[in-house]
């Protein structure tokens, strides 16, 4: 019998009722474009071979899918009562699709377009259809920390856009009690103790910088991004794979370059990681293209390279100063060893350098940018610095533990890092069973959120003079009187038991290597420097990072 040239009711419905029932399952996860789009071909299949339809009928057939399928998404998304984000506010194209943040990663400054959103709509915004961001100080403590709310799926995708497993880095890891296993081992390597056994390495690369810095000093201007890159590089991988007293790790200092373009690789790699866990699905089609990869492969063949000489190296667990965090890892200093398989430990140690070294790197360039922009702080911290090193008996090196009393230099790096978190969007969470009121605003369970650490840590409810660099501020005898200052509405390495694992050898880096160069050079931003340009160019998609060159004029003092 000839077919009529259009649908049939029931081919059209079916199309529809497909649709439909395609957005419930689907409902409240982006759909993996793999699964999604076996659907249509299917309908296809069967309206073509089953159901002997002409092509156009059998186009009109996918089109009556595809577009009850979109009308019940967007409606539900954007109008329906019973969505439960319906009450949050937020932009319109964000309630649409993830597309949305992605685009928002890409400009890559996610930070400041939260900020500018909390101000419109308040401190609960819908920056996905499923996603909120938070500002709100008093919640932080509640999310990450005592009982932490699970990490959100964003974790589930490592920065090759394979799904994370157990042998994954320890931040992927999401179950509490894996993370928790992971997380001891961890924790030893960065005890008191241990962070004394690593005191070597920093003294040993400022030495390095600073030789540099005096030769750069006498021929004119000089891109300190550049060389804390290089310093800070080149001890992190000491710090993973450098045991023999840091005889095993980098040479970006000495050599005045970036080591097989492993910094760059890394920070690619940083960037592409950021953008593609907030669209995993997506992440998982570019990530097939050769030439998105070619920088990620370089860094982690640069890592396992490091990771095998390391290996094969071994180390001397009698000689205290030449252990690294592999050492732990590995349990070098344990009969029963680590129990981590090959995979984990390559994931993990390559985690010391990722987790370390970009967010330290701008963490002390934007340290150093604000001082050149304050010449009265500057010499105010070089004062005191002087003060500690002449306190310090003749002949003898600082000690580090020295710098690690000294509240002014905390203040100061404090300071920094409250004015540009090194991790201000990468933290999100799921809200747990039961739900959450925020701020009088009902959030239901498997909702997930981001806090605006960037907003939050530049509010006014929460600091006098939020966007002024003022180190003074986290000296309790220096405030002035009513003064607004809430110390946990800054938190650049997160409470709880996910916070930063290396915060207390970051900071014992960052404040030993602030000191000598203090100490040591007077600087200034060269003649006609853009500090708007230099500002504009702080970007943020997994990590901040700092693009435009800190040119400076340093003179030994
Ligand atoms: C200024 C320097 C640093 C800052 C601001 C910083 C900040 C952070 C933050 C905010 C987190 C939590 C991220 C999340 O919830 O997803 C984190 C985790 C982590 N950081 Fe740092 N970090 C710094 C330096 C370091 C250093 C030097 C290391 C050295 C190895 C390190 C290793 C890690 C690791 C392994 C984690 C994962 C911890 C876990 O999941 O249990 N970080 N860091």
């Amino acid at each position: 019998m000839e077919r009529p040239a259009l649908l049939s009711h029931t081919e059209m419905l079916s199309g529809i009722a497909l649709g439909l029932l395609t957005h419930v399952l689907f409902k409240r996860f982006e759909p993996a474009l793999a699964e999604f789009s076996l659907i249509p071909i299917i309908l296809g299949f069967i309206g073509s071979v089953i159901w002997s339809l002409s092509i156009p009928q059998t186009l009109s057939l996918v089109i009556s899918f595809l577009s009850a399928l979109s009308s019940s998404v967007l409606f539900y998304r954007l109008i329906a009562p019973w969505h439960p984000l319906h009450h949050v506010p937020g932009p319109f194209l964000a309630k649409c699709s993830q597309v949305w943040l992605f685009s928002r990663l890409y400009k890559g400054r996610p930070r400041v377009d939260q900020r500018v959103l909390h101000e419109k709509y308040g401190p609960i915004v819908r920056i996905g259809p499923n996603e909120v961001s938070l500002a709100d100080a008093a919640s932080l403590s509640v999310i990450y920390g005592g009982k932490p709310w699970v990490k959100g799926k964003s974790y589930s995708f490592t920065a090759s856009g394979g799904a994370a497993t157990s042998e994954t880095a320890l931040s992927s890891i999401r179950d509490h009690e894996e993370h928790k296993f992971r997380r001891r081992i961890w924790d030893r390597a960065f005890s008191i103790s241990s962070l004394k056994e690593y005191q070597p390495a920093i003294r040993r690369r400022t030495e390095q910088l600073c030789n540099q810095l005096d030769r750069l000093s006498t021929t004119g201007s000089l891109d300190l991004q550049e060389w804390i890159s290089y310093f800070v590089f080149d001890v992190m991988t000491d710090l993973a794979w450098g045991a023999h007293g840091g005889q095993g790790g980098g040479n970006a200092l000495i050599e005045g370059i970036d080591p097989d373009g492993a910094i760059a690789s890394l920070r690619y790699s940083l960037h592409l990681a950021g953008m593609t866990k907030v669209l995993p699905w997506f992440a998982r089609y570019l990530l097939q293209f050769p030439w998105v990869t070619k920088k990620m492969k370089q860094f982690h063949i640069f890592s396992r390279q490091m990771f095998l000489n390391r290996q094969k190296r071994g180390s001397n667990p009698l000689n205290k100063s030449q252990r690294d965090v592999f050492y732990h890892l590995l349990g070098e200093g344990s009969s029963k060893g680590a129990h981590l398989s090959v995979n984990a430990l390559q994931a993990d140690s390559r985690q010391v350098v990722t987790g370390g070294a970009d967010t330290t790197v701008s963490a002390i360039t934007y340290l150093f940018y604000c001082l050149v922009c304050n010449p009265e702080r500057f010499r105010r911290l070089q004062t005191v610095v002087d003060e500690i090193f002449k306190r310090q008996p003749h002949g003898q090196d600082i000690d580090i533990e020295t710098l690690n009393k000294e509240p002014l230099l905390d203040a100061y790096i404090n300071e920094a890092m409250r004015l540009e978190p090194p991790i201000p969007f990468q933290n999100q969470r799921i809200v747990p069973e039961g739900g959450t009121m925020i701020r009088n605003v009902y959030l239901p369970p498997g909702t997930h959120i981001r806090s605006a650490l960037y907003a939050i840590s530049r509010a006014k409810e929460n600091f006098s003079c939020p966007d002024e660099f003022r180190p003074e501020r986290w000296l309790p005898g220096e405030r002035h009187p009513g003064e607004i200052f809430n110390a946990k509405a800054s938190i650049p390495f997160i409470t709880g038991p996910y916070h930063c694992v290396g915060r207390n050898f970051a900071m014992q880096e960052m404040r030993y290597v602030v000191a000598f160069l203090v100490r040591r050079y007077d600087m200034r931003l060269i003649d006609g420097f853009d500090r708007k340009r230099f500002e504009e160019g702080i970007e943020d998609r997994s990590l901040l990072e700092i693009e435009r060159p800190l040119e400076v004029m340093i003179r030994q003092r």
